[in-house]
């Protein structure tokens, strides 16, 4: 407990828990190699469950034992009060790559696919990305946002607490701000889930374009538009992405457009050696990229490279499935040292939000252990948007941001696969109930 917070009113109490899986203890920016595997947790004894304090800013005032807790807050008065007796406590998950806003769904694409074409043959003959990109520029800002916070509401209630956003099917000035304004407009009005707003203008070739015209229009009127919105206070973007593929924007285009990106500010975070064995990777650590996603094809020299600067690489197992794409070596990048995170990749090339079926599907597809796989979906996820020092375990000062399952021990969440909606009784957002369950 702080000092001078004697007496003052607290926002929750959550009291019996069985299990506080904290994660990490030792505020612990990013986890790697070994690391990842141990997680820290705490187990009630009998007699005397766990509990945890959030204050009124919504922050983590107290983690213990109830009998500490009850001693030390006993002048406190709680707005409200959780009995999380037979539950364990996780940390909010954080979702570190998804496409959450756009208009036009792709479940003939999906029957498509059944039938072998290939996700690149239906983005060459015009579909995929491009599908999408007609239907989003003729949706009103309104409807993108109605559906978009009806996605981030499905995300959170499988336990999701941050997300990170791309905009990235206007692919040209116009839409790619509509579709920023509508992401800004999330990010301050939704309470149950803190934002990291990407903008990923290069995310497919336009029709009409070369990769030049292209590059050209990302660098000289994309980019200037969105830091004139910025200025304005319009928009907020953290983050600078490009679809770094072989017949999409190649090695130097992605390079010059994120080097456009970094110039204003923008975090580097994009996808990289997805389908064919580019080299996007060994460019993206020659100039320092702080996060790379999918990294299928990804070369033992880059995983060499992003070792030593510590690059986070986000890896998305639903996209590995529904593609039956090999596997990006999650395992040769652990034992090299570099950290992982976990993402849904939620688009309309692969409909899942929820984390817990994301970290199944890592453990099975990518070979990642049950903590490996919590430790990517928290901590590295909020490493990856630069949030750790706030997100990403249960440890005091930090962000009251819970997810309460019903579960003998917290595996189970992982374990029974697609069963969350069943296991996850309360999300807790900043201290708030953000889902309830009952
Ligand atoms: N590969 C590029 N971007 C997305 C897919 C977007 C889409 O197909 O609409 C991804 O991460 O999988
Ligand atoms: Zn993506």
């Amino acid at each position: 407990m702080n000092h001078n917070t004697r007496g003052e009113p607290m926002r929750l109490l959550i009291h019996s828990a069985k299990q506080i899986v904290q994660v990490t203890s030792g505020r612990e920016k990013v986890l790697k190699g070994a690391q990842m595997k141990n997680i820290k947790i705490l187990h009630a004894k009998p007699g005397d469950g766990l509990s945890i304090v959030i204050n009124r800013l919504g922050d983590i005032e107290a983690v213990g034992f109830d009998t500490e807790i009850s001693a030390k807050f006993r002048t406190n008065v709680f707005e409200r009060r959780v009995d999380a007796s037979d539950q364990c406590v996780l940390p909010g998950f954080v979702d570190a790559h998804t496409h959450p806003i756009w208009a036009g769904d792709r479940v003939h694409e999906f029957r498509m696919k059944l039938a072998g074409a290939s996700y690149m043959d239906i983005h060459n003959a015009g579909g995929g990305i491009h599908y999408t990109v007609e239907h989003t520029k003729r949706a009103s800002e309104e409807t993108l946002f109605r559906s978009l916070r009806d996605r981030l509401l499905r995300m959170t209630k499988a336990g999701t607490t941050v997300a990170e956003c791309k905009s990235g099917y206007g692919l040209n000035a116009d839409t790619e701000l509509k579709m920023l304004r509508v992401l800004e407009r999330a990010k301050r009005e939704l309470t149950f889930v803190d934002i990291s707003i990407t903008f990923c203008g290069a995310h497919a070739i336009p029709k009409e374009m070369t990769e030049e015209t292209a590059t050209k229009a990302i660098i000289n009127d994309q980019l200037p538009a969105i830091a004139r919105a910025i200025r304005l206070g319009e928009i907020s973007v953290d983050n600078i992405d490009v679809f770094c593929e072989k017949g999409v924007f190649e090695l130097e285009s992605t390079k010059r457009i994120l080097e456009a990106g970094k110039t204003m500010g923008l975090r580097v975070n994009f996808h990289a050696d997805e389908i064919y064995p580019l080299g996007g990777a060994e460019m993206g650590a020659s100039i320092g990229a702080e996060v790379m996603s999918h990294l299928e094809k990804i070369s033992d020299k880059a995983i060499h490279e992003m070792a030593k600067y510590e690059g986070i690489a986000v890896v998305l197992p639903t996209t590995a499935y529904i593609l039956k794409l090999e596997s990006p070596p999650v395992r040769k990048m652990i034992d090299a040292n570099v950290p992982i995170a976990l993402g849904s990749d939620f688009n309309p090339n692969a409909f899942c939000l929820a984390m817990p079926m994301v970290m199944h599907m890592a453990c099975i597809l990518f070979k990642m252990s049950l903590e490996e796989a919590l430790v990517a979906s928290t901590i590295n996820a909020a490493a990856s948007l630069g949030m750790s020092e706030t997100h990403g375990s249960i440890e005091v000062g930090k962000k009251g941001d819970l997810v309460l399952v019903d579960v003998p021990t917290w595996e189970h969440l992982v374990y029974q696969f697609g069963e969350h909606d069943h296991l996850i009784q309360m999300v807790i957002k900043d201290g708030l109930v953000a889902y309830d369950k009952s």
